[in-house]
């Protein structure tokens, strides 16, 4: 099925006709990069993002002959929960990625006990240092606010979530509409990933999306695109 290629100064939008065959798409071309980036480096580089979105597309990848032992797996963000609950990121990666021929890939988590998100963050931020940067594929989400990760409208810390210059890593995030607090790479690290990808389905997300794009008040999803310096590969279908 050819696609519908439609380009914005800050992103190019893939549309497809069905969820499947955009699975089948982003998978190939997101195992596509992480094959040309162990070729590159001898090891690459990919977060995710949670959510109820990326299953198929994790379906997918997961059965996807590359290198994966050369591959590390690690999340765009985190609710503060452990892996067993349903709220779980790490463990929704755990149950549709990190299996088949996926399963050989390394799997950083952001979520560990800790006294405070505060603490986890900071811990965070040194477990995830040693990791081979920059990332070479992102795959984000957005949420009907005009979220993505977890820079949530109404997070006290918006700012400094998105601050271009960041030298953080994971930051903690409070916000009300994002339900329990998050843990999130900050947007420095997101946008300077070799690939970046927003991954979004169903009618509701498009119109979203492109309100988000429109004029008014800037919404995170837009500061993300507007900051990135090559577009994103929106791929959406209805
Ligand atoms: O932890 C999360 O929830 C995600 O990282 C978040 O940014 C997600 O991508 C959007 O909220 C869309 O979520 P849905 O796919 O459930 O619509």
């Amino acid at each position: 099925m050819a696609r519908e290629q439609l380009s914005e100064p800050r992103f190019n939008w893939n549309g497809f006709a069905d969820r499947p065959q955009l699975a089948a798409a982003l998978a190939g071309q997101v195992a596509a990069l992480l094959t040309n980036a162990i070729a590159q480096r001898g090891t690459a580089l990919l977060a995710v993002s949670g959510g109820t979105t990326p299953a198929k597309f994790f379906a997918a990848l997961s059965a996807i002959p590359i290198a994966w032992d050369k591959v590390t797996v690690t999340l765009v963000d985190e609710r503060f929960v452990p892996p067993s609950s349903p709220r779980s990121n790490a463990g929704l990666v755990a149950a549709n990625l990190l299996q088949n021929e996926a399963a050989a890939a390394r799997f950083v988590p952001l979520y560990h006990e800790a006294a405070s998100i505060e603490d986890a963050a900071a811990a965070d931020s040194e477990a995830l240092r040693s990791l081979p940067w920059p990332l070479d594929v992102v795959i984000l989400g957005m949420g009907g606010d005009g979220h993505t990760a977890s820079f949530f409208p109404d997070a006290g810390n918006l700012d400094e979530l998105l601050d271009p210059a960041s030298r953080r890593i994971v930051l903690p995030v409070h916000a009300a509409s994002g339900g329990e607090p998050r843990l999130t790479l900050s947007m420095a690290r997101i946008i300077a990933a070799g690939f970046v990808a927003l991954h979004i389905e169903g009618e509701d997300k498009r119109t979203a999306f492109n309100g988000a794009m429109g004029p008014g008040m800037k919404k995170p999803i837009r500061r993300v695109l507007e900051a990135a310096p090559r577009p994103t590969e929106v791929f959406w279908a209805p």
